[in-house]
């Protein structure tokens, strides 16, 4: 953005005149950063960083896997390993952490997965509903299928499991062969976001896209907000229907190859049990994720793509694959005391989200706990000059904190990974990196909000003051 655009814009957002979220030139994601960015620099946040970022994930999420083959899931012993052992030269390192690995068996299990996701969502029948308006008046449109996709697909997983028996072939072929299916899904990733990028800077789908003469950005950060090829929207396949899908099976495979090393293992059944439960929910739920952040602020590219391809298969998995080399017995108390909490995590946090769809969908005209819902209305104004207005929820758990669902879903993340043990931190890695996403994805979700209602937002914020953590944060 130009100078003079920069100045315009922080004219608008000074007089409370900031519209809705978009991300074509004057994306509010750019616009945003111009904000937050006040003396940052931008060769740091623009080129740096998001290089940084593309070379150590995949790097991070290879390391974790290694941990886990080869150092006994000890990173003291991983960085022995990588300092101190003689049979592992320098080339070793790079090869065995930098690679783009090609292996054909994965690569068409990869393929077969992204059709089948693609060729489902377009044939499952489901109501058609719409995401929030854009700046540019675009309505994104899709059909409420993800619950029976998610469904269907389990059935058809088990299914494919029993026929494969038969052949002697089991779905744990895949835990056997991480290392090189992880690779392959990386390289396979990466290349789909070229792809992406390319599409968006020459062949956008809509007017909601924001392309800056850096590559690197672009790549990080995608170019587009909706974009689609054959009317297949690429952020449902990837974020959903591929990322969310795999996490599922990829967690009932980790449990099944913990079982066949090891018999029944509680510890393994309820990480498991809790991750399907809570992906269940999700699915659930799809619709209602189409309109969050994800979805109408960040756009396609390493960060949302790479990220529900590579970072979710990798580094969300983590505990039940850490189980499979490392079962624990939990016991029955333990067993119905982990499932019990989790379960209950799973409930608020559903319960937070439907609240707030509830209420906006009433129009405020509710009850929440029992009581007529406070709301408050904060009007707005979409950079078209068109007025319009939002209804903030400001009780139940919405009087709570500002993001009260993020403790469930923390203390879900907690739950899941503790079958795992306090021997080693390596499985804890997904609730930490959760906790820094959180807290960061809490401040950004403050500031787009801030931007968006100016002066409404901070008298709701006064209302309710803490961001996650009443009390404490
Ligand atoms: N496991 C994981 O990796 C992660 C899971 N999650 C989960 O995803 C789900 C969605 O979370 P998230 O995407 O962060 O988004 P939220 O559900 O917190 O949605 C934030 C948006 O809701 C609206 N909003 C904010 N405050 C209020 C209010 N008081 N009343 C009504 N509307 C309000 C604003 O949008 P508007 O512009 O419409 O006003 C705001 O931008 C949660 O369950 C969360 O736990 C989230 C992140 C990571
Ligand atoms: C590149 C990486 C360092 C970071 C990649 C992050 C993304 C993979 C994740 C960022 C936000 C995540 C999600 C948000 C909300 C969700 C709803 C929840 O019910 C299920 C999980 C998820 C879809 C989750 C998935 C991963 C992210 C997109």
């Amino acid at each position: 953005m130009s100078k003079h655009g920069e100045e315009k814009y922080k004219r608008k957002f000074q007089s409370g005149k900031i519209g809705d979220l978009n991300a074509n030139s004057n994306d509010s994601t750019h616009q945003l950063s111009i904000h937050i960015r006040h003396g940052h620099n931008k060769f740091w946040s623009e080129s740096i960083l998001p290089l940084t970022l593309c070379i150590a994930c995949p790097f991070l999420v290879r390391s974790i896997v290694f941990i886990c083959d080869h150092s006994h899931g000890s990173i003291m012993e991983f960085f022995s390993h990588i300092l101190f052992d003689q049979t592992m030269t320098l080339k070793q390192v790079l090869v065995n952490f930098f690679y783009f690995q090609w292996h054909w068996p994965s690569a068409l299990i990869i393929i077969s997965f992204l059709l089948y996701a693609v060729i489902m969502t377009m044939l499952i029948p489901g109501d058609e509903y719409s995401g929030p308006i854009t700046d540019t008046g675009h309505v994104p449109v899709y059909h409420n299928n993800g619950f029976t996709y998610y469904v269907i697909s389990l059935i058809l997983f088990a299914l494919l499991t029993v026929l494969l028996k038969f052949n002697n072939i089991s779905p744990t072929y895949i835990y056997d062969h991480w290392e090189e299916f992880l690779s392959t899904v990386n390289t396979f990733a990466f290349l789909l976001c070229f792809l992406v990028i390319l599409k968006g800077k020459y062949m956008p789908s809509t007017n909601d896209h924001r392309s800056s003469s850096n590559w690197l950005t672009d790549f990080y950060r995608g170019v587009e907000l909706y974009p689609r090829i054959f009317n297949i929207d690429i952020k449902l396949i990837t974020n959903c229907r591929y990322g969310m899908l795999a996490w599922a099976l990829l967690s009932i495979i980790f449990c099944m190859k913990t079982f066949e090393l090891h018999g029944y293992t509680d510890s393994a059944l309820v990480s498991c049990l809790l991750t399907l439960v809570y992906l269940t929910k999700f699915f659930w739920w799809e619709s209602g994720y189409m309109k969050t952040m994800d979805i109408i602020v960040d756009r396609a590219g390493f960060y949302l793509c790479w990220g529900c391809l590579v970072w979710v298969s990798g580094i969300y998995t983590l505990p039940s694959y850490f189980l499979v080399t490392h079962p624990n017995k939990l016991g029955l108390s333990l067993t119905i005391t982990v499932l019990a909490l989790g379960f209950l995590s799973i409930y608020i946090n559903y319960d937070c989200d439907r609240q707030k769809i509830d209420v906006r969908t009433a129009n405020g005209q509710c009850e929440v706990w029992g009581k007529q819902a406070t709301v408050i209305r904060a009007k707005y104004l979409l950079l078209n000059g068109k007025e319009s207005e939002s209804i903030l929820l400001a009780s139940g758990y919405w009087a709570l904190s500002r993001h009260f669902h993020y403790v469930p879903e923390l203390a879900l993340a907690f739950l899941w990974s503790y079958p795992c043990g306090f021997h080693y931190i390596l499985p804890y890695f997904y609730f930490i990196f959760l906790c820094v996403l959180l807290i960061h994805r809490a401040h950004r979700d403050d500031q787009k909000c801030r931007l968006k209602y100016g002066a409404v937002w901070d008298k709701y914020c006064q209302l309710v003051r803490w961001k996650i953590f009443p009390g404490l944060y």
